[in-house]
């Protein structure tokens, strides 16, 4: 299998060493551009407007806003005021703390000529890092895949639901939820994916249904009001999603609409797993539902909708008229209704004794 083309980058250094490019998937499936980021401001803007979005990419463009920052300006003042802004963009996904608490501890410490080139250094390191530990969450999510094909009798295609994109489009390589999918389909495990479309920003319709076209894996796009039916009907074997913070109580924060998905999933006895980096992990929140901020995005991502036109033109069209919206971009599923958390290092419980299990030396940490 050619695995390079589930490390796309998303996000990477031009040859001058100093310029970052990004896929801006605010045109996607539409349109497929490169944008070159040259400032603070570009990153910030790359950021706050989902050029790139997703948690790990996020905390992989928040370290290369840094290091472009500090290319402008050395000085401590900049470091403080690049992680200032850049960690205002977004405010749920803790990938974007943690790389930028990761880049302040390293540059802090050096001489102020030395500070850009470390923080460029860094930033591909979390990147590439990145991308290895997306592969081993996908051998982890594989052998769940292939488990359920066993437990069907190897009769039929897995049938997996996912909410939004936690693709390759989400992180810097392979994705987190898609990961395995892609493991299973290349290997050969016949897997059909239902795609909710994930409103209002439809990152499943047209980031998700993207990749499973990419990768030629079966799916279907659904509205996201379908699974419920679909998983009371026996048509889904297990639900996989992305998450933008996991709690130390093991509480999943994502994008909004994965809570239903996971009530429906355990009312219908459906395996419900959540796949994650560690960088995912905020061991400083106790208990999710309560505290992980919830980002309201615009209430125009919910009246306005991008499309293609008739004549082959792409368009926004206003399809809510005259009355208030509300949008807020994630919810939060306590662990108690998760089946399992997907990390790099293994499978565990979605609660406080699981993660410490997998990482001792972290819970400990903080
Ligand atoms: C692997 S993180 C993917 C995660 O991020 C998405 O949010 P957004 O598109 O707003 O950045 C969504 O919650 C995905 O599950």
């Amino acid at each position: 299998m050619d695995e390079s083309r589930f490390t796309r980058r998303t996000v990477w250094l031009e040859a001058d060493g100093r310029t970052v490019g990004i896929l801006d998937q605010t045109r996607l499936p539409f349109e497929t551009v490169d944008v070159r980021l040259t400032s603070l401001s570009d990153a910030e803007t790359a950021i706050r407007d989902m050029l790139v979005r997703g948690a790990p990419l996020i905390g992989a463009v928040g370290a290369y806003g840094m290091a472009l920052a500090l290319a402008e300006d050395p000085s401590d003042a900049m470091i403080a005021t690049a992680y200032d802004r850049l960690f205002a963009t977004r405010p749920t996904a803790i990938n974007l703390r943690w790389a930028l608490d990761d880049l302040r501890e390293r540059v802090a410490p050096l001489p102020e000529a030395a500070r850009a080139d470390a923080a460029y250094a860094r930033a591909r390191e979390i990147s590439d890092e990145d991308v290895a530990i997306n592969r081993a969450i996908g051998e982890n999510a594989f052998r769940l895949i292939e488990a359920r094909y066993e437990a069907i009798g190897r009769s039929r295609p897995v049938e997996i639901l996912t909410h939004c994109n936690a693709g390759f489009l989400a992180t810097v390589g392979w994705g987190t939820a898609l990961a395995g999918i892609f493991l299973a389909h290349a290997r050969g495990i016949p897997v059909h994916v239902w795609v909710d479309e994930t409103r209002p920003r439809s990152q499943g319709a047209y980031l998700t249904a993207w990749e499973m076209r990419w990768a030629g894996v079966p799916h279907t796009v659904i509205a996201d009001n379908a699974g419920g039916h679909l998983m009371q009907h026996g048509r889904v074997d297990m639900c996989i999603v992305g998450t933008d913070r996991v709690a130390a109580n093991g509480d999943v924060c994502n994008k909004i609409g994965t809570y239903l998905k996971a009530l429906a999933a355990h009312d219908n006895g459906v395996p419900f797993y959540v796949a994650l980096p560690y960088p995912t992990i905020d061991w400083r929140i106790a208990d999710g539902v309560r505290d992980i901020p919830i980002e309201e995005r615009s209430a125009t991502e919910v009246t306005v909708v991008r499309g293609r036109l008739p004549d082959g033109g792409i368009a926004d069209v206003t399809v809510i008229e005259d009355s208030p919206a509300a949008n807020p971009a994630f919810d939060v599923t306590p662990g108690r209704l998760v089946t399992g958390l997907i990390t790099e290092r293994g499978v565990c419980a979605a609660s406080a004794e699981g993660l410490r299990g997998l990482y001792p030396e972290r819970a400990a940490a903080e």
